[in-house]
This record gives C-alpha cells, structure tokens and sequence, in this order.
C-alpha cells in the first residue's frame, strides 16, 4: 500500500519505517528541512534502539522516502497518517494548531479518495474538527479515523510491530477495510484490532496514558507510606502484582513520571473534563502527588548534609526522562539540577545518551562529564535518576574512593539495601526501609 506519513517525529519516523517494514512505499513529510536532508541522506534523527536498521534497510531498498512538499508526498498515498505535535496550550488543553493546520492544507491539495488518520494522541472530538478542516475546501471523498499510538520511547520499534492492541475508530466501512488490511501483519495471534468509534478511540488513548501514570503515582505513595510505617517497597509491589487483576508491570517507585506523553496527556485530559463540567479528582491527585515526587529525594540529602547544600558538589548520573532514550522532556533530573543549584550546590552531570541535548537546556549550569566515573570527582555524594543497565552493576569500589562521602542518593531503586549497608554507604531510596527477611 502507499502510505504517507506527515510529521517525521519520534512517532512519525517509527511509524513511517515500521510501515515500510512491511513491505509498504512511504512518503514521510515534515516541514523541518534539515531533518528531511538528514533522514533523505541515511542518518537517523532519534535515539531508539533497533530502528536504524530497519531505517537503512528500508531506505536503501526504496521503500522510504522523505520530503518538505506535502502536495508530493501525499500523491498517490492511500493513506496519510498525522504524526503532528499536539504540545499544551497555556490552559493545559492540547494545542491542535499543527494537525488542523495541515488538515486544511489536505483538503486543497487531495484529488482522490484518501483515509486521513490521526496518529497524534487528540482529545475527543478531534476528529470531526479534521473532517470539518479539511472539507472546507475539498472536491474530492475522503474518510477520517483515529488511530491512536500506544508505542513507548526506547521500545519503539518492537512495540509497533508487536502492538498489544490496535485501535481503529472509525464509522466508515471503506475506511475499517483499508486499515484492517495495513495493520494485519502486526497483529499477533490473541493481540487484536479493535474497532470502534473515533470519539471512543480518542479517549482510549487518554485514558491508557492516565491509567499508568495513576499507577505509578499509586505506588509512589505506598513508596512514602513504607517509609513512614516501616514497611518495603519491593515487597509490597511483588506483593500485589501477583494478583493478575493488578499485574506486575508499571508498579515501580522512583522520582516520578516525565516524558512528552503522561505529563501532557494527564493534563489534556484534566482539562477536557473541566470543559464537559467534570472535576476528574483522580488525575488531579495524581498530577500533584508526580510534581511533589520530582524532589522526593531533596529532604533526604538535605537531612544527610546537616550543614547545607551551599558549596556542596553532586554528581548525578542519569538525565533522560527513562533508560534508552535521549529524550529529556519533562525528565526528573532537571528539576533536581534546578533544586540543587537553588541551594547553592554545584552538579556535574552523566548520561550515556542524553548529555547533548541537556547540554542545549541547560548550558553552563552544570558541568559535564566524560565518564561515569570521573562525575565523581571531587563529588560530595552520587545522585542517581534514570536506571540505565550501565549504573546497576557500578564497580563500588570506585565509587566509595572517588566520593568525597560514600552516600548514595539513588530515585529508582537500583541496589540491594543490604548490600549497600554491607558495603558501608549511606544509601538512601524510594520506599524502601524495611529489613529484609
Ligand atoms: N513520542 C512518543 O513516544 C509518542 C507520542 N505520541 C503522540 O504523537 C504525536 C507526535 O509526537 P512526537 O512524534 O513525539 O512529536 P515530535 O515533536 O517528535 O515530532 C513532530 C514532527 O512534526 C513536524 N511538523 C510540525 N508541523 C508540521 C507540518 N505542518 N508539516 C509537517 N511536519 C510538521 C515537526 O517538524 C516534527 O518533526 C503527539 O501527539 C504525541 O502525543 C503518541 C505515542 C507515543
Ligand atoms: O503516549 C505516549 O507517548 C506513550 O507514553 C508512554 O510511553 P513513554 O512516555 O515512552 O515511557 P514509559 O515507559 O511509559 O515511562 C513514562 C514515565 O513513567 C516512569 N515510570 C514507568 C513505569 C514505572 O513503573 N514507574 C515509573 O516511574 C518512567 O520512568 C518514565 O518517566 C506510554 O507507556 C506509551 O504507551 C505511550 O504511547
């Protein structure tokens, strides 16, 4: 099938290379013209492990094409997915500006029928508002459906191609055809399309992204309780992650969730009650109990360094809002920069992929090390924020002799307590004091 792609993206980009994956021809259009001469020349614009092979792959067998012209690279698209932003406004509600905006440019350009597909995540009512866009000045049939994405950064590829599920909404009966038949490759055995109506589709989609950052605020204030009563942690998630009803996965404690997609989707959906009349008091809390979970580890230093933060110097390891990405949005690690500067303290900052684009944020605000290790000179104590493979096993050792005090600030739960103790540090995590049986 031809298929185009409009917003070459994170999602974007994996959409339109998983799709040509499957043998199909994509055209992916974005207005940045230096992402489009990069991707046109091989290079991949987003850290995300496995896609550039299938990027290359794709690229080289001429099944992946990139250009800056819409007109072009819809022409013979039967097809054509939205991939655009859709930031916060100032009211918190999603800004649909750049998917109405192209929507209004399909309708002048299409001259045959064509299934226009909203990928971006657009709250309820989106859909008829891209129909309206793009009917405005259209002379020709087309279909509108909502096809919300539910891929995750660092995973990316393996969950496209391996979706859980697929959500299709859509009333048009021509339209489910054509998505039944470009989506039937990806669905494994047991892992179905669901078909059901945009507005439903929609909320599916909010309501997916809400749900886990729900969970995840859950557990971090079970993490706050263990502490206060004694309890662990660890225990309690395996305790009740065993219930199937609960499921294991997205009970992990730590400094709170970042990202380009709970903090704003949390918020959109807040605001999208607001505006039916409905004060959804659960994503409040859970908003307010994320903002305050950023600097859960703050008292913890501050209690350790009974003199001050002033002239005190950290090294933090991990910067990217999770493993395997190099995406900083919203990451944990700024807001505790923030903090530790506020109090006088300087940082010096690792991250195996993040450090450039922490560097374009945050520039001479800290500094930035080479290596792991040497973050530590000179450093008073080891803050740690996004759990990367690399920081579990650390050579200890070097750790205790390059720390000026061998304390250890860790916000997603990487050692044992017991170890830790062993080995002598001051190790401080989330929730987590109990003694082992
Ligand atoms: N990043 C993620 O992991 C996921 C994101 N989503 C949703 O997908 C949507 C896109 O997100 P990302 O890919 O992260 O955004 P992004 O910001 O990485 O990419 C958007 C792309 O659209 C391009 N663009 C802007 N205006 C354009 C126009 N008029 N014509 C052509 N291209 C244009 C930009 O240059 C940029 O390359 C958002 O609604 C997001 O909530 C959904 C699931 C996962
Ligand atoms: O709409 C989106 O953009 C995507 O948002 C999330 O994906 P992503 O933001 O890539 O990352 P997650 O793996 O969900 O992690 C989000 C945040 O939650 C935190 N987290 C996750 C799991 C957990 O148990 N505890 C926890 O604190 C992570 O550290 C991270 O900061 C969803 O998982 C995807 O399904 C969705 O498509």
């Amino acid at each position: 099938m031809k298929i185009t792609v409009v917003g070459t993206g994170y999602v974007g980009l994996v959409t339109g290379t998983c799709f040509a994956e499957t043998g199909n021809e994509v055209t992916c259009v974005d207005i940045d013209v230096n992402k489009v001469n990069k991707l046109s020349n091989g290079q991949v614009t987003i850290y995300e492990p496995g896609l550039e092979k299938l990027f290359e792959r794709n690229l080289k067998e001429g099944r992946l094409h990139f250009t800056t012209n819409l007109a072009e690279g819809i022409k013979d698209a039967q097809v054509i997915f939205l991939a655009l932003p859709t930031p916060p406004g100032a009211d918190g509600a999603a800004d649909l500006s750049f998917v109405l905006k192209v929507a209004e440019q399909l309708g002048k350009i299409m001259t045959d029928y064509k299934v226009i597909v909203d990928k971006s995540t657009v709250p309820v009512g989106t859909a008829d508002k891209v129909r309206a866009a793009i009917a405005q000045n259209c002379k020709t049939e087309f279909d509108v459906v909502s096809n919300p994405e539910f891929l995750r950064e660092g995973v990316a590829v393996d969950d496209f191609m391996k979706p859980d599920r697929v959500v299709i909404g859509t009333g048009s009966e021509r339209a489910r055809k054509v998505m039944g038949e470009l989506y039937a490759p990806y669905v494994r055995q047991g892992n179905p399309i669901l078909y059901m109506d945009e507005k439903s589709a929609e909320l599916t989609k909010y309501a997916a992204n809400s749900f886990l950052a729900t969970k995840i605020s859950f557990m971090n204030e079970i993490a706050i309780l263990c502490e206060k009563l004694g309890a662990d942690v660890d225990m309690v998630r395996r305790g009740i992650g065993s219930d199937d009803r609960i499921g294991k996965r997205f009970l992990f404690p730590g400094i709170g969730y970042g990202g380009s997609c709970f903090p704003k989707d949390v918020q959109a959906l807040v605001k999208s009650s607001a505006d039916a009349a409905y004060d959804f008091k659960i994503l409040n809390a859970v908003m307010d109990v994320n903002e305050k979970q950023k600097l859960f580890l703050l008292p913890k230093i501050k209690s350790y360094f009974k003199d001050g933060l002033k002239g005190k110097h950290f090294a933090l390891w991990g910067l990217a809002f999770k493993p395997n990405t190099d995406d900083i949005r919203e990451a944990p690690a700024l807001y505790i920069i923030d903090a530790l500067v506020a109090e006088g303290a300087t940082v010096s900052v690792f991250d195996p992929e993040a450090m450039a684009p922490v560097r374009q944020v945050v520039g001479d605000k800290v500094t930035y090390a080479e290596h792991q290790y040497t973050c530590l000179d000179n450093a008073d104590a080891l803050i740690i924020a996004t759990e990367w493979s690399v920081f579990r096993t650390p050579d200890f050792d070097k750790i205790a002799h390059t720390l000026k005090n061998k304390a250890i600030f860790d916000g997603r739960n990487l050692f044992e307590v017991e170890r830790m103790q062993e080995l002598g540090f001051h190790y401080e995590s989330v929730g987590r004091t109990a003694s082992k049986l």
